[in-house]
């Protein structure tokens, strides 16, 4: 069922509102996937990006789609390919680094709720032109931080944005204190040593600590 860009940000929205970060997950090993998701999930992290940078990334959207009480979405979306095979493996939601119309055509074809990327106050126009309000800030330190993105709540008042690229424990809480960040994406919380050696209580430690942000 297509859906409309207002649709897809309304989805978004109620995504990025479930918890202060959207882990970012690289998983090489689909064994990795459930318990992974099992952990984030049980510390307080339910919707769950998995980016597709891996040969193993829509096996393990396919695996994490199963966890009961996660969100799953697909992230790095950059053609109307990726968008079928995001959909088809299980994914409720759809992150990209940026936005062409092609893409976004393509998540609104499949019914594909999408969080488009957007680095500026004129990219962050042209998707509220297009009916999208509820965007990923993308690279959000590298593009000019929380300082740069708070400067746009003021004359763009009607767009929510997740800052993800940089986002850490120590910068979380600068973004996540602004009006118009409803969440932040970040991968701290599954560092690749622990997701391959299995250090599931460990991640859900970290899981639970960033869940307990102020946002
Ligand atoms: O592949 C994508 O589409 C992405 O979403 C890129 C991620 O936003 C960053 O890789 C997260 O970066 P860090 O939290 O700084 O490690």
């Amino acid at each position: 069922m297509p859906i409309t860009p207002q649709q897809a940000s309304v989805e978004a929205r109620k995504i990025c509102e479930a918890a202060p970060i959207v882990p970012v997950l690289v998983v090489d090993d689909v064994a990795h996937a459930k318990p992974l998701a099992e952990a984030l999930v049980a510390g307080g992290l339910p919707a769950l990006e998995v980016t597709l940078r891996t040969p193993a990334a829509l096996d393990v959207i396919a695996a994490m789609s199963k966890v009961e009480g996660g969100m799953v979405g697909a992230g790095t979306l950059l053609t109307p390919d990726d968008v079928k095979a995001a959909k088809d493996a299980g994914a409720t939601f759809g992150v990209s680094p940026g936005a062409t119309d092609t893409l976004l055509e393509a998540c609104e074809a499949e019914g594909l709720p999408l969080l488009p990327g957007s680095a500026s106050a004129s990219e962050a126009m042209a998707l509220l032109e297009r009916g999208y309000s509820m965007l990923k800030f993308f690279p959000a330190e590298a593009a000019g931080g929380a300082k740069f993105l708070g400067s746009l709540a003021s004359p763009l008042p009607q767009i929510s944005f997740c800052p993800t690229g940089g986002v850490n424990p120590q910068n979380a809480t600068d973004y996540l204190s602004l009006p118009n960040v409803v969440c932040a994406g970040g991968s701290w919380v599954a560092p690749s040593a622990l997701v391959k050696s299995g250090k599931w209580a460990e991640i859900e430690a970290l899981a639970r600590e960033a869940s307990q942000l102020p946002h």
